[in-house]
């Protein structure tokens, strides 16, 4: 279905260089239908950094798209929305036009919000789900044995003079070993340059603006929970270390990691302590999904997970990523064209009431 203006189908690779992508000069023409390309059904305009497109667009997505009429065309940022496409949907990271006949995912505002280590764990800090859903059929206590509870570990900001941080540190109580992280994700890499903190005078060589917050052993297995509209895939991820008491005794200073848990090396099939490995349970992650779905206001990102060592239901969440690397999300493709088709289908359904 088309509700601004009709198109007929146009060839994905339009430039022919093999990358699935219209040229970007070339988006006002439409071709002709290809014999056996089905009538397009869903524009998906998109505007993503290269990186993006080219872990996201991956050839399988686009095939399996193309083959239910969707067709992904690149959004020149600096033309406006309404002189392009025309759209159904626009995908992207930090783009702020708006265009009342166009579904853009998502609203920039929320999306700010989770690109701030501070305010993305906001609402998940009280998010008490069995206390939440304590009123249900299954009453609290066992809705509680039975999932678990989730949380964030400790944390400060601080934004200027270095030098005060030991003392707030002391003065709030945090605990050692901490994470110091940049306080805004803004793509770059260097908002992914993390370090592990041994000793509290050393945090005084950190760069703000950061976040501090309490390293939470967790058995070095992180999960990291996909969600797409009401989908959500679950995997795990290789982690941090643990650190022990005698460990943090004898070493002092402040020492950058890897993006350890970034890596598409998936830890789902290595050989695991069966507790560190087990996934949480799936009522829990429905629950946190839907909740924080509507609490951020956001349909495409994910949560990284971890659940406190020796502890049977303990969860922490210490990441919550806008779009993130989907194309490292087992059959991607798939649960991606579904999403997209629903969005299709309750454009339709909102036509039709009106
Ligand atoms: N509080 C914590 N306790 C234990 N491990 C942590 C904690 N915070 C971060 N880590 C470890 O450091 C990694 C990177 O942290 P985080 O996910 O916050 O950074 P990021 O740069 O936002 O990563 P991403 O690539 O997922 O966006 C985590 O995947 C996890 O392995
Ligand atoms: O490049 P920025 O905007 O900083 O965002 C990253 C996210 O922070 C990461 O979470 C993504 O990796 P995961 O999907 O493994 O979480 C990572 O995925 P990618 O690099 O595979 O696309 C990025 O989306
Ligand atoms: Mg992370
Ligand atoms: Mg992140």
């Amino acid at each position: 279905m088309r509700l601004n203006g009709e198109i007929s189908i146009a060839n994905v690779d339009d430039d022919d260089d093999g990358d699935g992508e219209r040229k970007e000069n070339e988006l006002g023409l439409i071709r002709s239908p290809t014999p056996t390309a089905p009538p397009t059904r869903l524009v998906v305009g998109y505007a993503l950094t290269s990186k993006k497109r080219q872990s996201f667009l991956q050839p399988k997505l686009l095939a399996l798209a193309r083959s239910k009429g969707i067709l992904f065309i690149a959004v020149d940022v600096k033309q406006p929305l309404s002189d392009q496409g025309p759209f159904d949907v626009v995908l992207h990271k930090d783009y702020g036009q708006k265009n009342p006949n166009v579904t853009v995912l998502d609203p920039p505002d929320a999306i700010e919000h989770v690109n701030n280590r501070q305010s993305m764990l906001e609402d998940v800090a009280d998010l008490n789900l069995p206390d939440y859903y304590g009123n249900s059929v299954i009453g609290f206590w066992a809705l509680k044995l039975l999932i678990g509870r989730v949380t964030v570990p400790r944390q400060l900001v601080f934004t200027t003079d270095p030098s005060s941080i030991p003392h707030e540190v002391t003065k709030e109580g945090l605990k050692l070993p901490l994470v110091a992280k940049p306080l805004v994700v803004d793509g770059s890499a260097k908002s992914h340059e993390l370090f592990l903190a041994y000793d509290k005078v050393s945090l005084a060589k950190l760069e703000p603006p950061l976040v501090l917050q309490e390293f939470v052993n967790h058995g070095g297995v992180l999960f990291k929970v996909y969600i797409i509209g009401e989908f959500i895939k679950v995997v795990r991820r290789f982690s941090l270390p643990d650190v022990c008491k005698r460990e943090l005794s004898k070493i002092a200073g402040v020492f950058p990691f890897p993006r350890v848990s970034c890596a598409s090396a998936s830890a789902d099939g290595a050989d695991l302590d069966p507790k560190v490995a087990e996934l949480p349970p799936s009522p829990l992650l429905e629950m946190l999904a839907r909740e924080l779905r509507l609490r951020l206001g956001l349909q495409l990102f994910n949560v990284d997970i971890i659940r406190e060592y020796g502890t049977r239901d303990l969860y922490y969440i210490i990441d919550i990523n806008y779009f993130p690397g989907y194309g490292k999300m087992p059959d991607y493709e798939h649960t991606f064209t579904e999403f997209l088709l629903s969005l299709e289908q309750s454009k339709y359904e909102k036509v039709l009431v009106a």
